[in-house]
């Protein structure tokens, strides 16, 4: 490794260097010359050194091949002809740096008195030494490194005279001891240390505190030194620019004035004199067993420092952590020849003397709490580089080159705050963690787009659905009215054509082309929406997946991330980002609500729609009850006992409330079964519109139409799922029909399509004509098959009337009171509760309460299966027109016929006849089913037609849908009901009410 290194790397372990050994003859003296002195120390070349024996005899044959004259190797040579700059420049100058990045450094001059060590080391005021050439090259580094780094620069300078040391700034101070701190480094405790970094002060203070120094003159030396004197520069060194970690350098530069080594029979000092040499011998032949302890290579000798108190306080400068600089001196007289041949054995065994040499290195970190001071530092620091910059441009320097300084500064600046502050594996940790949070962001924002487009999709979907929907009303209403023209054609020519021909198809209505855009378009939508649930489902997995990720790399914090300070920054930033990753969802869950609520807008504007038709029903079906049904007085004056409608709906509402006409149940009622259907009646009279009901209870009667769908879904706050093609179905408001209490009637409200879904709310009111027989026979299309209803016997007073609804058995029973039933005793009696009973069975109850289950084995006792003889014709007629008409009706379910209710013609009953009071016969038509979602729409009484009325008894009041479902769009297509599966009509079983 050559010799001086211009550069240290940082190595946390130090490296090994040898100490650099010169050497430097000084000119003969003219003393020397003067007794007679020969030149014996001859410079060979830059590193060696030839010493001849003065004492070689050449007339000596004998030893005349045993020449003394040795020739020594050093790391650098100087001879009389060098001066003071060159030895500066070839020893000490390469050290300043190093101690300015934080290394230590000692220089000593070692040699016999008056050979120039304190001349090389000191100088003269004209030709300065070592001490101020450093001194003022380590100033002038500091300054050139000023902008970016801060110095702090302090000396002391003691001599150990005596082995005591004395402190040469401050001899008033005393004598001073040396302490070793808990590092182990060496320090003089109360030594005066001069801060400042002016050279000439520096140069003002060694010369007063050399002055202080003990100087006698002896023979050797006039002005011999007898003491060590150590100079001691500590440079501390840090950057300007403020951080959490700063980081601060400290180099310590020793130099040393050695004493010199005499012989008392040479210096011929007596007394103080002598003394003073014994104590310099002493120490130097300290040091002498120190440097050859050390450059024994290989050898663990025991290394004492403490024979002296100069080898204690060079203790890192010989073997510690320092790199050592000896400066061997000699006099080139043959007089001094053993003293010179001692100097270089020595100074010889010195240069393999190795130090292991480390940066000293001092952390100061700053707690979080200190970062207002740190930012106040830094702002100064602004200010005072803006003064610097102005001050160079009152200079008159170049704008440009300002700048580009200015930009260079900056650069440094970021480049040594980047350093400083994060180090390799922190910047590591934090590039990690910035993109997995970045990547999660923009993942979640990227679904928060898809939420958002399936929103629209949703919205969209309805609004066709919407279109759809109003086409098939029309569909509907249209229906209804073409089928109401053709009963009044045929009842004009039911005298005249008896047997009747076939029956007219209604003609199918073109779909308008907004329809078929509207089906497209949703179809398209379906796809999409599937499409974005994809993608939806992958966007999720990838989120956790970050999220997993994110969570990983914040627990390897502590494992990877040595600094406290560190850790919690990188905590803090991982914070940020899962605040910014909740502001993301919260906006998410925003927008949804939004959505939602905009499509629920939607929702509550459709049903405005529907509740406004429902309206136009009611005055409608008004005025035909207005028109055919008894005064409603009668109504009222049926008592206390029976549901009332009230003729003019309640000013909140255009719906018509239902009350119960008083509280008071018959004597047979049960408690139980009225507990239930009284809080029904009571929330239905407080609601403008019924309560909406839930999916089962949708499912439990029928399955709703489109619009009662609709009504259901806008009940949620998520929008509902896309229902395509023939699931919508559309029921039909009758504004303009006339449905009366004709077994048509009847048939009418049977044919009305029930759709496979959504909530069916049926109220009906049956007002029966004392002792007529009321057959309320229906069947669900959807339970056709397995559920075939009717209605057990009860006996029906006049005007009682039948109100139904959805509610379960308890409306129904309190129904079965209102309507002043009398359960037949036996088997046949239903029995309370009634949990095994199907939905179906209590829906039909509550329409005719002590309806139940029809079975090919149990008729019910109320089954009449003889008609009345005297209305046979009449009925064989009916027949034949429902016959008719069913064909031309169509049915709704998605294929699934619909089971019409059948009704009987009005015969002689039983209970007229006296012999059974509880087989009333009843004429009159089963009540209407309609499809208004959770709307429940009372039942209009209507006056029979002549033909269905039974004699002279005042017409029954029936009923009514008031909103007779239209054929759904599949059922406009869908195939015709044919006559037989009236099969109900067939049986001619007729149920007592
Ligand atoms: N290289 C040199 N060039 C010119 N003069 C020199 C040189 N070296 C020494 N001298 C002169 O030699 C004399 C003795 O030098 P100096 O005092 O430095 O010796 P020293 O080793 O310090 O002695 P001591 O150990 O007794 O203090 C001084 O007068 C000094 O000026």
């Amino acid at each position: 490794m050559p010799w001086p290194p211009t550069t240290l790397d940082f190595q946390p372990q130090g490296c090994v260097l040898p100490s650099q050994v010169a050497l430097r003859v000084r000119p003969i003296s003219v003393a020397e010359l003067e007794e007679g002195a020969t030149l014996i120390a001859h410079k060979v070349d830059e590193q060696m050194v030839v010493l001849m024996d003065p004492m070689e005899d050449p007339d000596d044959i004998l030893r005349a091949h045993r020449s003394r004259e040795k020739s020594y190797l050093f790391d650098v040579a100087f001879d009389f002809t060098a001066t003071q700059e060159m030895v500066y420049q070839a020893t000490t100058k390469s050290l300043i740096e190093g101690v300015i990045s934080g290394y230590n450094a000692t220089v000593f001059a070692y040699g016999p008195t008056g050979c120039g060590k304190t001349y090389t080391m000191l100088g003269t005021d004209h030709e300065p030494g070592i001490y101020v050439r450093t001194l003022n090259d380590l100033f002038h580094a500091i300054e050139e490194t000023s902008n970016d780094m801060e110095y702090e620069v302090s000396m002391s300078y003691l001599e150990i005279y005596n082995e005591m040391i004395r402190d040469l700034l401050n001899p008033a101070l005393g004598y001073l001891e040396l302490r070793e701190d808990s590092k182990g480094v060496i320090q003089v405790a109360g030594i005066t240390e001069v801060s400042t970094i002016n050279a000439k002060e520096i140069m003002q203070l060694l010369v007063k505190g050399n002055r202080q120094r003990t100087q006698e003159p002896t023979a050797a030396n006039r002005t011999s030194s007898r003491s060590h004197a150590v100079l001691q520069v500590a440079v501390r060194q840090r950057s300007r620019v403020k951080n959490v970690l700063q980081e601060v350098r400290q180099g310590r530069l020793f130099m040393v004035d050695l004493a010199g080594s005499e012989r008392a029979s040479q210096t011929q000092n007596r007394g103080q004199r002598m003394k003073e040499g014994a104590h310099i011998n002493r120490s130097l032949l300290a040091l002498g067993n120190c440097i050859n302890a050390l450059s024994d290579r290989g050898s663990s000798k025991y290394v004492n420092y403490r024979d002296s108190k100069l080898t204690r306080l060079l203790k890192d400068s010989l073997g510690g952590n320092s790199r050592t600089v000896m400066i061997a001196h000699i006099s080139p007289a043959s007089s001094a020849f053993e003293e010179s041949r001692n100097t270089l054995t020595y100074a010889g065994r010195a240069k393999n003397i190795k130090t292991r040499v480390k940066q000293n290195l001092l952390s100061v970190s700053y707690h979080i709490a200190q970062y207002t001071s740190i930012i106040a530092d830094l702002r100064s620091e602004i200010q005072r580089l803006k003064c610097k910059i102005d001050q160079q441009a009152g200079r008159g320097q170049p704008r440009g080159r300002l700048e580009q300084a200015d930009l260079r500064h900056v650069q440094a600046e970021v480049q040594v705050h980047g350093g400083q502050g994060e180090p390799a594996e922190m910047g590591q940790l934090r590039e990690q963690l910035v993109s997995a949070f970045q990547e999660q962001m923009d993942v979640r924002r990227h679904l928060l787009e898809l939420e958002n487009r399936a929103m629209e999709v949703q919205i969209d979907t309805s609004r066709h659905l919407l279109t759809i929907a109003g086409w098939e009303h029309e569909q509907s209403r249209r229906a209804l009215k073409w089928r109401e023209e053709q009963r009044k054609e045929s009842y004009s020519k039911e005298g005249s054509e008896k047997d009747s021909d076939p029956g007219e198809e209604q003609p199918d209505l073109l779909e308008p082309p907004e329809v078929a855009s509207a089906r497209e378009s949703i179809a398209a939508l379906v796809g999409e929406q599937k499409k974005l649930r994809e993608q939806k489902l992958a966007l999720e997995q990838r989120c956790r997946e970050l999220r997993a990720r994110g969570r990983r790399l914040e627990e390897t914090l502590p494992r990877r991330i040595g600094s406290e300070e560190q850790r919690e920054v990188l905590s803090l930033l991982c914070r940020v980002h899962e605040l910014e990753v909740e502001n993301t969802e919260m906006q998410s869950r925003a927008l949804l609500r939004d959505g939602a609520l905009r499509h629920r807008r939607e929702a509550v504007r459709r049903l405005e729609q529907h509740r406004s038709l429902c309206d136009e029903i009611i005055q409608g079906q008004r005025q035909i009850i207005d028109g055919r049904a008894p005064p409603r007085g009668r109504a009222r004056a049926e008592g206390p006992r029976h549901p009332i409608i009230h003729p003019s709906p309640p000013q909140d509402s255009s719906l018509p409330k239902i009350t119960l006409a008083g509280a008071t149940l018959t004597p047979d009622s049960d408690p139980e079964s009225v507990k239930v259907p009284s809080c029904e009646f009571r929330r239905w009279q407080d609601s403008t519109l019924p309560p909406l009901g839930t999916d089962s209870e949708a499912h439990r009667v029928f399955k709703a139409s489109p619009r009662a769908w609709q009504a259901k879904s806008s009940s949620v706050p998520t929008p509902p799922p896309i229902q395509i093609g023939g699931l919508v179905t559309q029921e039909s408001p009758p504004q303009d029909s006339r449905i009366d209490s004709s077994p048509e009637s009847s048939e009418n409200l049977a044919e009305i399509p029930l759709s496979h879904r959504g909530v069916c709310v049926c109220v009906c009111v049956c007002v029966h004509a004392p002792t007529h027989p009321c057959p309320l026979l229906l069947r669900c299309s959807h339970h056709a098959a397995q559920s075939p209803l009717r209605s057990p016997p009860c006996q029906t007073q006049p005007g009682t009337g039948c109100y139904s609804s959805t509610r379960g058995p308890g409306i129904s029973r309190l129904l079965q009171h209102r309507c002043n039933h009398t359960w037949p005793s036996g088997p046949h009696r239903p029995t309370s509760p009634l949990p095994q009973e199907s939905s179906e069975q209590l829906w039909v109850e509550a329409v005719c309460p002590g309806y139940r289950r029809l079975s090919s084995h149990d008729p019910g006792p109320g089954c009449v299966t003889e008609e009345s003889p005297g209305k046979k014709r009449e009925q064989s007629l009916e027949a034949k027109r429902r016959k008719r008409r069913s064909r031309s009706f169509e049915v709704t379910g998605q294929g699934t016929q619909l089971s019409h209710p059948k009704t009987h013609p009005p015969g002689p009953h039983p209970a007229e006849s006296g012999s059974d009071h509880r087989v009333p016969g009843c004429g009159h038509p089963a009540p209407g089913v309609r499809h208004l979602g959770k709307v429940s729409l009372p039942l209009a009484k209507v006056r029979l037609p002549p033909s269905q009325n039974t004699g002279p008894r005042e017409p029954s009041p029936l009923a009514v849908p008031l909103h007779p479902a239209g054929g759904s769009r599949r059922a406009a297509r869908g195939p015709r009901l044919p006559a037989s599966t009236n099969t109900q009509g067939k049986d001619g079983r007729l149920w007592h009410n």
